[in-house]
């Protein structure tokens, strides 16, 4: 029986992928062989030595050590691209809500006061305040082209947008998925220069902490109407009401409220509801639920944010030995001389690796002994071994 701990509301969708007769399934457990999780915050949970995996029902992993999961040889899993829908139907939203300061222009309906005519003429003198833009022929920048970012850029340019898009780092997928004539910037600069409205999509890292601050600010375009939908770390909410003061900013909208942002007029702070939808929950929780269950019933590891990717259909006649270790030579011999000396076949093997970490799944002819995988554990770079059944 595996015992999967819940953090955060999990969509039951996603839960009733783990069969309740080899799953336990609760927020309850003390000793669990995994997690699922939100946005809840795990970099100062105490790790149990029975820790297996964490799944991550959602994009971000920022909320988790992952750096810690990886000494301790625990794969982080997540759920690529299954809120991006989500994220991009509120991005749109963000766009139109600032480019017709529909909130300010709401905010000012609800203090008209007397009868329907009285507040017709109030409405009708002072709409002037309200006027806006309109989207075609304005440029959007998009920092970040993953799941989000391609989305976003895409339904920019079906709405006559111009579009301007940063990722040093873009994915050869990502890259077929990008409408043709998304204007490819070499920099967060650039991207800032060129821009009407700029919008967020990278992940909450060393790099893009504080990615917007004033001098990006100051170099942007007079008007700017800023996205952040990716994380709150990625902005310098100080810089941005400073901008927004001086009136070189247009407007701010993003996911994350804080002090520095509350009750600015020009200004919408939503409580992180980006993925807030019962589909993008839902795909979430299925994603995550299903790579977890994977990775226990049988060490193959899809989706995982610091683990390389390996698959291997079960073969031969006994148990799988899955090693976690560190990258350095040698490992695969020390893995495969420890079946040898138990007198046992090695029917199929697998090993891949990712930065630092290396993984091996070996299919044996055979019951591996307690004390070869015992041995295994004590051995220098070894971080991880199961023995699946
Ligand atoms: N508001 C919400 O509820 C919500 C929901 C989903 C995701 N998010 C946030 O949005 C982020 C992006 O989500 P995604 O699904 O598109 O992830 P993704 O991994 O598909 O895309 C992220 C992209 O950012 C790029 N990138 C990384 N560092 C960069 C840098 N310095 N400059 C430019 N590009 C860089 C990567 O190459 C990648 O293509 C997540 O990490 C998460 O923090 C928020
Ligand atoms: O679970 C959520 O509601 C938010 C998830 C989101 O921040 C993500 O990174 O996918």
């Amino acid at each position: 029986m595996f015992k999967v701990l819940t953090f955060n509301n999990i969509s039951a969708r996603g839960l009733d992928r783990l069969p309740r007769e080899r799953f336990e399934v609760s927020s309850e457990i003390q000793q669990p062989d995994a997690v699922l999780l939100r946005s809840a915050k795990l970099h100062d949970w105490a790790v149990p030595e029975t820790l297996k995996a964490v799944g991550r029902a959602g994009a971000g992993v920022n909320n988790i050590p992952v750096e810690a999961m990886s000494e301790r040889g625990i794969p982080v899993f997540n759920a690529p691209g299954a809120n991006a829908n989500a994220v991009k139907e509120l991005v749109l939203a963000a766009m139109f809500l600032a480019a017709r300061n529909i909130c300010p222009a709401w905010a000012f309906a609800q203090t008209l006061e007397g009868d329907d005519a009285a507040m017709n003429k109030q409405a009708e003198a002072e709409k002037k305040r309200f006027t806006g833009f309109e989207l075609p022929g304005r440029t959007l920048g998009v920092v970040g082209l993953g799941a989000i970012g391609v989305n976003v850029a895409n339904a920019a340019k079906a709405l006559g947008m111009n579009v301007i898009g940063y990722d040093p780092q873009i994915t050869v997928r990502s890259a077929w998925n990008l409408e043709a004539g998304v204007r490819r910037a070499h920099s967060v600069d650039e991207v800032m220069a060129a821009a009407d409205v700029v919008t967020l999509h990278v992940p909450e890292t060393d790099d893009t902490r504080g990615m917007i601050n004033g001098s990006r600010l100051a170099a942007a375009r007079e008007g700017l109407v800023l996205l952040n939908f990716a994380r709150a770390g990625i902005v310098d909410d100080n810089a941005v009401v400073a901008a927004l003061d001086a009136g070189r900013m247009r407007s701010y909208v993003c996911d994350f409220p804080s002090a520095a942002l509350k009750g600015h007029d020009a200004v919408v702070a939503l409580p992180h509801i980006g993925a807030s939808t019962n589909e993008a929950q839902e795909n979430c929780a299925i994603m995550a639920a299903d790579e977890v269950r994977d990775f226990l019933e049988t060490g193959n590891i899809m989706n995982s944010v610091n683990f390389p990717e390996l698959v291997l259909p079960r073969n031969g006649s006994g148990d799988r030995l899955t090693v976690a270790n560190a990258n350095v030579p040698n490992m695969l011999g020390q893995i495969s001389s420890a079946v040898a000396e138990a007198g046992l076949n090695i029917a199929d093997m697998y090993n891949k690796s990712r930065g630092d970490l290396a993984y091996s799944v070996v299919d044996i002819d055979g019951k591996l002994p307690g004390d070869v995988v015992e041995r295994l554990r004590q051995t220098e770079g070894v971080l991880a071994v199961r023995v699946i059944e």
